[in-house]
């Protein structure tokens, strides 16, 4: 497997035309506020003064977690297959928002512990049915992340369009996530759990307790591909993957909550230029995302205390997109429509 160089989107130059751009609309100077830097850094994606939304669409990626025999969750592993039925009828949150707002949805089947069978609509991508407990050994070998990643690439290749949203599916995915936030941010375990599906207070506990004794468990393993395939997860792995090739094809990569920003966290070690392309659609209610996020520098677009992952957020924030380089492309002048410009 081999990953990749990418680029920084820096470009002093188109930097500065974008920003004069921005500056002659019609509107006091930054009064159009986060939207003028979101449309900044899609130009800057684009490497164009005229960006545009081009086939968005946003991919689910579904699968199973050995560590939910933990007690780690408030729902049952089979709720994952169920739900990647349900996406598959369209009446799931993200079938929802993804329609009212245009954008194809595929289901990708990364790893779910359940035999679908040829099915209209799901993307085979399966590596295994589900991961191994890592609170008694690794979740993955180094082959099966090696190759959760790699199908990642490949769906990345052959999807059209320049915006794409990450979303996920998977009973017991908090738990994978905040190991690989507490490995790869340093933060304490403690501040990395939350309850996820609803777990009660208690149980958030006992799933610091798992993280805890897992990480000693597995002690020494800190490369970011090895922490990857100790604790993290088939669809977790696959869309790190996805985000790495999609970065490295330009195209605007739609970060959802918790689950999706620590694939995201895996993916930034290994190339930290990835997150020029990353615009983070919402600050999730799960405890450890506000944290994971300022780890990353990341300033996200929506507070809309959302804790349901599918990829809900990076859909909501689809028309903030649209209206970003909508103002840009379509918006008079000074000149142009003849309005005086600041006295000073
Ligand atoms: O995206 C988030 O921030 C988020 C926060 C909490 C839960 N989830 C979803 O809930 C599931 C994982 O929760 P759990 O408690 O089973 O680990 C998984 O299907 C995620 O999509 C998602
Ligand atoms: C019903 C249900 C729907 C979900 N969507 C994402 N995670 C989920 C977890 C549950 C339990």
């Amino acid at each position: 497997m081999k990953i990749l160089d990418l680029v920084s989107t820096t470009d002093a130059r188109l930097s500065l035309a974008l920003g004069d751009a921005i500056d002659n609309k019609t509107k006091p100077l930054g009064s159009l506020g986060r939207l003028e830097e979101l449309a900044r850094q899609i130009g800057l994606v684009q490497a164009t003064t005229t960006p545009t939304i081009l086939d968005p669409a946003i991919l689910v990626f579904a699968g199973d977690h050995g560590v939910v025999a933990e007690g780690v969750s408030a729902y049952p592993q089979e709720v994952t297959w169920q739900m990647v039925e349900n996406f598959l009828a369209g009446g799931a949150a993200i079938n929802v928002f993804a329609r009212q707002n245009a954008c194809a949805i595929h289901v990708v089947d990364a790893g779910v512990n359940h035999a679908f069978g040829e099915r209209a609509g799901l993307i085979d991508r399966k590596v295994a049915f589900g991961t191994r407990n890592f609170a008694v050994e690794p979740a993955m070998s180094g082959d099966e992340c090696a190759g959760a990643l790699e199908r990642g690439f490949a769906l990345m290749r052959d999807l059209p369009g320049n915006v794409v949203g990450f979303g996920e599916m998977g009973i017991g995915n908090t738990t994978a996530a905040a190991a690989l936030m507490h490995k790869l941010t340093g933060a304490p375990a403690g501040q990395c759990v939350g309850a996820g599906t609803g777990l009660s207070p208690d149980g958030v506990l006992r799933k610091q307790s798992v993280i805890e004794a897992a990480v000693r468990k597995h002690a020494g393993v800190a490369d970011p591909l090895d922490v990857l395939a100790t604790f993290g997860g088939f669809e977790i792995a696959m869309m790190a993957g996805a985000m790495l090739e999609g970065a490295r094809m330009r195209k605007l990569l739609l970060i959802d909550g918790f689950i999706v920003t620590s694939a995201l966290l895996v993916a930034a070690r290994l190339q930290p230029a990835i997150l020029d392309y990353c615009v983070f659609a919402h600050c999730s209610s799960e405890h450890g995302h506000r944290l994971m996020l300022e780890h990353l520098h990341a300033k996200p677009l929506l507070h809309l205390n959302l804790r349901l992952g599918e990829g809900t957020g990076s859909a909501l924030c689809l028309p903030l997109l649209h209206a970003a380089v909508n103002f840009l492309n379509q918006m008079a002048t000074f000149s142009s429509a003849q309005v005086s410009e600041r006295a000073d």
